[in-house]
């Protein structure tokens, strides 16, 4: 924790009263007030006071919202968010971070018109990197993709993606894909759920930021199937990952396979086709890809497969035992806030399993945020 002297900041009022209980948080002319009711499922709202024309407004609020709780606590980090500590949820989902001027909400606001601010979950630690493996129709993406989900189920995750394409005749909505219609998918990319989307042989693919972070938030390693576009898109987003490309060991065969699948119509073959040389060609592209895996003999290139996931394994993340018990309860408040570290005090007289009287948050090493997931949270003893 350092020798730096805590300045003990009090940025928020906590006003209780019967039915509700309310943060009320100054951000420059603004104030937040962070209300809730007494009853534990109704979740959060927010409201703005301009102090200067002493209005109102409600937001447009963004974002998967924190888990309902009776009570929380809250203060400023910097001008771009607060700190949201729950109490009486599971360790795992206790913190959370209101941006309400982060370039996000910045951007949404210029978008929408209107006052937005936006939620995202603190997650203790980086995960490991998210896979995205692209490569032709046919080549045997999903082929390597069920055997490392079938051989490893509680360490991979597969990102269900959207598409507005028919199903195939075993195909499940919800575990292959989630098959929706076109506007549909259309309005929740304008409302800014999508990590990323593309054209792809005449469909509208897209992951969906849940898709990703519910991987992630089992603790699992989260698997991409996309398109050289959508790795493109997610090679510019926020989300660090690993990026592979699957060739076949000749287009000849590339097109026997997808023949032998039997799963498309001679007319969608030919599209499929057309579009793998152009695929290929750009598995080239300087910085896209970090790995060309040749799917020749399954087996082989299986093996090839797991080398690969396995150099970044064996890493000991130090938050680990800290939240090894990600279900036990969490019941702290805040105490103190430095420029570098916000103290949490327990507040159950005896300080349960795997948890801790005093915890410290390191705020210097924070990623990501809205529309996903905050991570890289240091909490230390
Ligand atoms: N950009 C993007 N591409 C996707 C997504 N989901 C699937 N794809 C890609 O869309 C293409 C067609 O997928 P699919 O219809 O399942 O056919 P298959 O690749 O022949 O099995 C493949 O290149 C997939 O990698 C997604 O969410 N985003
Ligand atoms: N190495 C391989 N050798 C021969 N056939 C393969 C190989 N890998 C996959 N296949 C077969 O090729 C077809 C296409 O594989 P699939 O996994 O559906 O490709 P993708 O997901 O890339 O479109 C499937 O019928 C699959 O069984």
């Amino acid at each position: 924790m350092g020798e730096e002297a805590p300045e003990f900041r009090v940025e928020s009022v906590t006003l209780e009263s019967k039915d509700c209980i309310q943060n009320a948080i100054d951000v420059g002319d603004k104030t937040y007030v962070i209300s809730r009711s007494d009853d534990p499922k109704s979740s959060i709202s927010i409201k703005i006071l301009d102090k200067l024309t002493q209005t109102w407004v409600v937001p447009t609020v963004l974002g998967a919202h924190p888990t309902p709780s009776n009570s929380h606590s809250s203060i400023l980090v910097n001008s771009e968010k607060i700190l949201l500590i729950e109490k009486g949820v599971p360790l795992s989902d206790f913190i959370w971070f209101l941006e309400v001027d982060t370039p996000f909400v910045k951007q949404q606001r210029k978008i929408k018109g209107t006052e937005v601010v936006a939620w995202t979950k603190g997650v203790i630690g980086e995960g490991q990197k998210p896979v995205v493996i692209s490569g032709p129709s046919g080549v045997g993406k999903g082929t390597l993709i069920a055997k490392l989900m079938k051989e490893y189920p509680s360490k991979f995750g597969f990102s269900v993606s959207h598409t507005t394409r028919s199903p195939r005749e075993k195909e499940i909505d919800g575990v292959h894909y989630h098959f929706t219609e076109r506007s549909k998918m259309e309005e929740e990319i304008s409302e800014g759920k999508f990590l990323e989307f593309a054209h792809v042989h005449g469909n509208l693919y897209g992951t969906s930021i849940e898709a990703v972070e519910s991987v992630t938030d089992e603790g699992k390693r989260c698997i991409l199937d996309i398109d050289v576009q959508g790795a493109r898109s997610v090679r510019a987003s926020s989300l660090e990952a690993i990026f592979i490309f699957v060739c076949p060991p000749s287009f000849e065969e590339l097109e026997k396979r997808l023949r032998a699948r039997g799963t498309e119509t001679e007319e969608q073959i030919q599209k499929r086709l057309r579009n793998a040389r152009a695929e290929l060609d750009q598995s080239n592209s300087p910085g896209l890809f970090d790995h060309l895996l040749v799917n020749d003999d399954l087996e082989a290139c299986y093996e090839n497969l797991k080398k690969l996931l396995s150099l970044d394994d064996g890493h000991e993340d130090p938050n680990d035992s800290l939240i090894k018990d990600g279900k036990a309860i969490a019941c702290y408040s805040i105490l103190s806030k430095t420029n570098s570290e916000i103290l949490l005090q327990s507040e159950t007289n005896e300080v349960e399993k795997g948890t801790a009287s005093l915890l410290s948050l390191d705020l210097s090493s924070l990623s990501g945020g809205a529309p996903g997931r905050t991570r890289g949270l240091k909490l230390t003893r």
